[in-house]
């Protein structure tokens, strides 16, 4: 027998909803399994956390006390965790200190580490103290001790987990990286992004928002999406991998020119790409893509200091495609150009695949 305030309540959790429902058959309360949380026994009391979405995107944590009979909470209690075992359990959280305004720690310990606790949630927290230390970390983690990786930070440091991560699971699966034409092996391992840095574009695209402990908790909730990863290879060498964006001609000079200016924090995007736009250069640039679809016919788009746009739908996470840029040339290429162009030192290819998995609402 079980209470919810002074009513008598029979609940369920049978369809994919607990319901709470009175002697009398009327709904008190209704959540989706999915947003359960946690549920924590205290002898004859079950609180049951879960998470509402409000208007504006952003998770919000709500609790229901139920009280009673203490084998019927016991029974209750096993059935609501039962629910919750394929949450992430043991996380590798990777913090830069120096992200944006330089709050990354603050807001793991703040936000993130209250609730992983709530959770039981086990977190192997490491605090950068340079560039590069992300992908030297993942070179020899113990990745199968792990549910997932978090990164507390921009998309800088999640581009470099995600670098560190693929590299790592190329070098697991013996890929030979430097041949443009391999596939890319995906990464079963989710990442989790808490936004604490510049722009946090990637956890806006994903959630809705920027809310940091909205964040945290589609983490908890333990949803995750599909996401493409281009592999850039210049003069048959890897490059680098790219999940995010993969620029060249002016928007790569902003982000270069950006990058001089880290000490200005996240105000170096309002001011420095002005800069750039001024001493903008005309690039001849030439993209060939391949389609997933093998019985399409390889597509050319061609620009000279023209604003170059891909179709729509090039980055289906799901979507298998090549895209391979040749280096700036000069005057306008024919087809023949194209193959004596492919023969030269220092162009650059990009294959993209779906290869990484990121933390998201799956319905969102
Ligand atoms: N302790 C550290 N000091 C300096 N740089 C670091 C440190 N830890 C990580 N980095 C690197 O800083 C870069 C940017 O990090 P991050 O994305 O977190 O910050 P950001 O201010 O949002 O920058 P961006 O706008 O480039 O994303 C990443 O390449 C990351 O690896």
């Amino acid at each position: 027998m079980l209470f919810l305030n002074d009513n008598r309540v029979n609940v369920s959790l049978e369809g994919g909803v607990m319901t709470v429902a009175s002697e009398e058959n009327n709904l008190l309360a209704s959540i989706e399994v999915r947003y359960l949380l946690k549920a924590v026994l205290e002898r004859t009391n079950l609180t049951v956390h879960y998470v509402i979405k409000k208007k504006n995107m952003n998770l919000k944590v709500k609790t229901l006390v139920l009280h009673g009979d203490e084998e019927d909470a016991q029974m209750l209690h096993s059935d609501i965790e039962h629910t919750l075992k394929d949450r992430p359990r043991r996380l590798l959280v990777i913090v830069n200190p120096n992200s944006g305004k330089k709050k990354g720690l603050k807001i793991y310990k703040k936000i993130a580490a209250p609730l992983f606790q709530l959770c039981d949630v086990k977190a192997d927290v490491i605090v950068t103290r340079k560039q590069k230390e992300p992908t030297d970390i993942l070179k020899n983690y113990n990745l199968s001790n792990i549910d997932g990786i978090v990164t507390v930070g921009g998309d800088g440091l999640y581009c470099e987990c995600m670098n560190g991560l693929i590299a790592r699971v190329q070098r697991d699966n013996n890929v030979k990286v430097n041949c443009h034409n391999t596939d890319i092996v995906s990464a079963s391992l989710p990442i989790g992004i808490i936004p604490a840095g510049s722009g946090n574009v990637i956890v806006q695209y994903l959630h809705g928002t920027k809310c940091a402990s909205t964040a945290v908790l589609h983490i908890l909730l333990g949803g995750n999406v599909e996401s493409n990863v281009c592999s850039v290879h210049e003069g048959g060498k890897l490059l680098s991998y790219s999940a995010l964006i993969l620029g060249f001609g002016l928007f790569g000079d902003m982000m270069h020119d950006c990058e001089k200016f880290r000490w200005m924090g996240p105000l170096r995007y309002n001011v420095v790409p002005v800069a750039s736009m001024l001493k903008r250069r005309e690039i001849d640039v030439e993209i060939e893509y391949y389609s997933a679809n093998k019985d399409k016919a390889t597509k050319r788009i061609r620009g000279l200091g023209k604003q170059i746009s891909l179709p729509n739908g090039f980055m289906i996470p799901s979507c298998k495609s090549k895209i391979q840029r040749t280096k700036s040339t000069s005057g306008v290429l024919d087809s023949s150009d194209v193959q004596e162009c492919e023969k030269e030192e220092g162009r650059v290819y990009a294959v993209d695949t779906h290869a990484v998995m990121m933390k998201e609402n799956q319905e969102e």
